[in-house]
């Protein structure tokens, strides 16, 4: 069985790659960074390590790679033959990979009728069904029909934490042990890709929204107010009492809005609460905050981690989330220079001032309630009011 995997980096080695090989397949990472291509090519095999205290060592093997900058057509014909395509890029890449994916379902409808499943597995609700529109611009209109009736793009959830890795072996990826995959069965085009660790569900959003306003909700407050208290790393900023109490708050907002609006049992929502914090603690994990925080203006987004779950929240209860606005007006704060995203925050609000810069990226309506809250944050937070 042959796997095509969009992108080389933590998630791609260090989670699908790893759940491929162990169910069976063999993998080709589809990837621009040359010198990981080259190793994958030179050893075809990658060593992953258990971020806990027995440091397992699990060999993947069958594994290969191209490079699709400088090797696209071999992109096309791996996607025409494959049983299985993966992603995991990030949101902004997903339209930079559609033109080969395109080029390349359209090959296979020429040589096979086998049907494939393309999954993205990227942090955000509907990656697959943007990559389908991404690569359906690439079509012709007469096109579309017979590749709906061939080709299946299923949204996902993964759950993974992997941070950006400083072992002298390149391709080694220290993760730590938790892992959850979801996908959408609904919309699988022929027979279910049997992969170890997938869950198929019927419902994937109560899956994807637990888990983004869970994990990477109380992911990104750590980075952000950890940030600007001074921490470099996720567990160093989980240290502060302030900082922790300010998460568990931030969850308990993010509960209380999933609790009502997909009927989980509270307290099993609490025990998920207690487990992600915990997995935030993992002193076997260096993981920096500016990797947790990158790209603000996509968690800044409307139907991100940080304003969704505080839209949702005064939508579903009336009350306005005081400390999901506390997070939302840090991550206007972070101004790490190394990121693009985090530099042109700073610029608008340079330029126009902070309340036109919340509407900018949030969406949300300047003059609106949300608004004022998370203006009166920035305000104490800019003014050293911080909880370290
Ligand atoms: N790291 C995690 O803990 C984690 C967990 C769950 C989900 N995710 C999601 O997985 C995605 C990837 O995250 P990551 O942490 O692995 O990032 P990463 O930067 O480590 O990996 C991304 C990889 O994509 C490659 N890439 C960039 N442009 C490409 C292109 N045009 N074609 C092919 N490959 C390209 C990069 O070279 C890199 O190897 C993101 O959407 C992220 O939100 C990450
Ligand atoms: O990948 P991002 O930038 O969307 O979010 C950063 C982290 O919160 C994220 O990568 C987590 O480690 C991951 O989502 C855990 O499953």
């Amino acid at each position: 069985m042959l796997a095509v995997h969009f992108g080389a980096g933590n998630i791609g080695r260090g989670f699908i790659g790893n759940l491929l090989f162990q169910s069976g397949y063999q993998t080709v990472f589809v990837d621009v960074n040359q010198e990981i291509v080259d190793l994958l090519n030179e050893k075809n095999q990658y060593t992953v390590v258990l971020a806990d205290k027995s440091q397992e060592e699990l060999q993947i093997r069958n594994v290969s790679a191209v490079n699709s900058g400088t090797d696209p057509d071999q992109v096309i014909e791996l996607i025409a033959n494959a049983d299985l395509v993966t992603a995991a890029v990030g949101p902004n890449i997903l339209p930079f990979i559609a033109g080969s994916i395109a080029e390349g379902l359209r090959k296979r409808i020429a040589a096979n009728d086998a049907p494939l499943n393309i999954i993205a597995c990227e942090n955000m609700i509907g990656g697959s069904t943007l990559l389908k529109e991404k690569v359906y611009e690439k079509l012709e209109e007469s096109e579309k029909q017979l590749f709906d009736s061939r080709f299946g793009f299923p949204d996902a959830a993964v759950d993974r934490i992997v941070p950006n890795q400083s072992n002298e072996d390149k391709l080694m990826v220290k993760v730590e042990p938790f892992y959850e995959w979801a996908v959408d069965e609904t919309k699988i085009i022929g027979s279910r890709p049997e992969v170890e660790g997938i869950t198929y569900v019927e419902d994937l959003k109560p899956y994807i929204e637990r888990k983004l306003f869970t994990v990477n909700t109380g992911h990104a407050a750590a980075a952000y107010i950890g940030y600007q208290a001074g921490m470099r790393t996720i567990d160093e900023a989980m240290k502060i009492k302030e900082l922790q109490e300010l998460i568990q708050q931030t969850l308990q907002e993010t509960g209380r809005m999933l609790i009502s609006k997909y009927a989980f049992e509270p307290e099993e929502h609490q025990k998920y609460i207690e487990k992600i914090v915990n997995r935030f603690v993992n002193p076997y994990i260096t993981d920096e905050v500016t990797r947790v925080g990158r790209s603000p203006i996509r968690k800044l987004g409307p139907a991100d981690r940080l304003v969704s779950p505080a839209v949702q929240y005064l939508q579903l209860t009336g009350d306005v989330p005081v400390s999901l606005t506390r997070v939302i007006a840090s991550a206007f704060l972070y101004d790490y220079k190394e990121d693009p995203d985090a530099v042109a925050i700073q610029e608008a609000i340079y330029e126009k001032g902070i309340e036109r810069a919340i509407e900018q990226f949030t969406g949300i309506e300047a003059g609106s309630i949300l608004s004022e809250t998370v203006l009166d944050h920035y305000h104490q937070l800019k003014s050293g009011i911080t909880i370290k």
